[in-house]
């Protein structure tokens, strides 16, 4: 497994839930590194999901830990676990429908400088606010559309709005899932060299559950299999996608042997 930094900034120790009988995410341990985007890949309903919730704090663990930095955040709720600094990117849920492009940005860099969601603060009092807004949509290749209403933005525009919120309030540890989903074929590679980018430039840690294995493959630096909830292959991309496990539990074909 790479590790680019001694001190994991997120473990989760034997992480489980259980729905009724069910076990969704089953005895879960890994350590997650700055600087390393890890790809967690399964088939449908292995838990990839539930991971993400128990992780940020949308679902409460049966047993099992969080950690973050190595401090125990398993009983914390989501708000703080956003501010102790894990970022996800929710499915177009977070939103503001209504307001534009460069707004919802806005407040979002608004809320990262401790300012709060304050709707009626003054443009002109708030240049530098709106400097950072400005940088995170050019990010995102959305400058051109700064004064639509999100509402009225594609589906892959929207997606895109959500990764710049996500990088506006700068979390240390982000989350996506399937960030790429509902994009157009020339969406897609704004999205990957960004996420490629914050990874290395900031030093994040990335965590990504994503189904399509082109986009595993552009930017996976680990894989975790998760499989009926629990974690069968931890490792390296070329190692864990030639790994029987693997082809049997999830890919269905043999992945070509790498030189
Ligand atoms: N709130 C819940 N109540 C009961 N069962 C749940 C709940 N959330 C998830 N599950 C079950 O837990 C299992 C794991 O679901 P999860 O959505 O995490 O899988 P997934 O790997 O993300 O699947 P997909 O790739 O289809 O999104 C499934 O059997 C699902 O039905």
């Amino acid at each position: 497994m790479q590790t680019n930094s001694t001190q994991p900034s997120l473990s989760t120790r034997d992480l489980t839930i259980r729905f009724g009988g069910h076990v969704a995410v089953n005895a879960v341990t890994a350590d997650f590194y700055p600087g390393t985007l890890t790809v967690i890949v399964g088939p449908n309903g292995a838990g990839k999901t539930t991971y993400f919730n128990l992780v940020s704090g949308q679902l409460p663990a049966t047993s099992g830990k969080v950690l973050v930095g190595g401090q125990d955040i398993t009983r914390a709720g989501a708000a703080r676990r956003t501010r102790l600094g894990i970022g996800r990117a929710f499915q177009l849920t977070n939103l503001f429908p209504n307001l534009s492009v460069m707004e919802n940005v806005r407040l979002a860099v608004q809320s990262r400088a401790g300012m709060g969601l304050n709707f009626f603060s003054i443009w002109s009092s708030h240049k530098e606010l709106v400097a950072r807004a400005e940088h995170y949509l050019e990010r995102v290749s959305l400058t051109a559309k700064r004064d639509a209403l999100v509402g009225t933005l594609s589906h892959g525009d929207q997606r895109k709005l959500e990764v710049a919120i996500l990088l506006a309030l700068e979390p240390s540890i982000m989350m996506f899932d399937e960030p790429t989903a509902g994009m157009s074929v020339d969406e897609v590679p704004v999205v990957l060299d960004l996420i490629q980018s914050v990874k290395s430039e900031r030093n994040k840690t990335v965590l990504l559950v994503e189904h399509k294995m082109d986009v595993v493959r552009a930017l996976a630096d680990r894989i975790i299999v998760l499989h009926n909830g629990t974690l069968v292959a931890d490792g390296n991309p070329v190692e864990v996608m030639q790994s029987k496990i693997v082809q049997e539990a999830y890919l269905g074909t043999p992945e070509p042997a790498h030189a």
